[in-house]
């Protein structure tokens, strides 16, 4: 186990984890073998009140999800000098890292990133502060063998998830249901394994800290530990996702509050870590191209509705996003807040 308890994991009072979270009251849990009407109708509640919500009968093997599982935890069992092989660098953000810092204190974590696309363009500024394009590749380990076929085989099935459900927020927006499609021709999307190990001090430190999903939609699959603590909007209380075995946690990013203009938002969302077990979870973040423009929707616009963003290039955002969790600033990281009017 490599990390070490140090003073850049700890949060700041008001942002730790208090051991009485409950999972009262939770996040919708949707079924998706549902008729379309009722999905409809429950995804659209779901993303209005919570911006997060779980569904079942996905249609996702759940062997494939158990054979991920089973991979990740024999990589991160690795010794550091095997999974630094793979490590993520200055110059290719993909790969195995355990240094991630939100909001400017450090993870309890470790991860391994990888991406959709194989090279996928991402801008980067050069050491002379220009912007240029970056193209970045996926990195597998030799060790332990099939990580290459099952991660991209899961990472496929989650694509196609995404797609689903992108397709159904668009009608809950009464839009054509292949509105945003094109956007994620080209994509940023990854898929992150990340492993949260056992924590002597869950008390000070958070295995992820307080943010919002820049991207689209996230995917994301947890093992029966928990510790995924959503703010509840009606009351700004945090509460825990109650895991549920073989379903998925979506949660709407930026990019859908965007586009939605305001109906639908991003939630605020942390992990909390345990002082015993261990924790896996496995993320997909849903982005479009790194060329893509985000504004309002036009048709969900009007004179009594404005836009309330100016519009922005998301390869330009996910770029400053990454530098700034990449390593601990001193300034506070981009938000889609910035773009807002007024
Ligand atoms: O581990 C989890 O449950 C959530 C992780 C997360 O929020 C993230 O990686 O953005
Ligand atoms: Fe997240």
């Amino acid at each position: 186990m490599g990390l070490q308890f140090e003073p850049s994991f700890i949060q700041e009072p008001e942002h730790r984890s208090k051991p009485t979270i409950s999972d009262a009251g939770a996040i919708p849990l949707i079924d998706l073998s549902s008729p379309p009407a009722t999905l409809i109708t429950e995804i659209e509640g779901a993303c209005r009140d919570w911006g997060f919500f779980q569904v079942i009968n996905h249609g996702v093997p759940f062997e494939l999800l158990e054979r991920v599982q089973s991979l990740a935890k024999e990589f991160f069992a690795l010794p550091m000098e095997e999974k630094k092989r793979v490590g993520r660098d200055d110059e290719n953000p993909l790969g195995y890292y355990d240094t991630e810092h939100t909001k400017n204190v450090r993870d309890w974590k470790e991860v391994f990133d990888f991406s959709v696309e194989e090279p996928a363009y991402i801008p980067a500024t050069t050491k002379t502060g220009e912007t240029k394009l970056q193209e970045i590749r996926n990195q597998w380990p030799e060790y332990p063998p099939g990580m290459r076929e099952a991660c991209k085989e899961y990472q496929k099935a989650m694509e196609d998830l995404s797609f689903r459900l992108l397709e159904l927020i668009a009608l809950t927006l009464k839009l054509p249901s292949n509105q945003f499609n094109d956007f994620f021709r080209d994509s940023t999307s990854f898929t992150r394994l990340n492993h949260y190990p056992p924590c002597p001090s869950p008390d000070l430190a958070l295995g992820v800290g307080r943010h919002k999903d820049s991207g689209a939609l996230t995917v994301l699959a947890q093992d029966d530990v928990g510790g995924l603590d959503v703010k509840r909007r009606s009351d700004g209380e945090w509460v825990r996702v109650k895991p549920i075995p073989n379903s998925y946690i979506i949660n709407v990013g930026d990019i859908i509050q965007v586009w939605s203009n305001d109906k639908y938002e991003s939630a605020e969302h942390r992990v909390s870590v345990n002082p015993k077990k261990e924790r896996f979870s496995f993320p997909f973040f849903f982005n479009p191209a790194h060329y893509a423009m985000i504004k309002p929707v036009d048709e969900l616009i009007s004179e009594e509705s404005p836009a309330k963003y100016d519009e922005y290039n998301w390869g330009q955002f996910f770029k400053m996003r990454k530098n700034s969790n990449f390593k601990k600033l001193g300034v506070e990281n981009i938000q889609i807040h910035h773009f807002k009017m007024n």
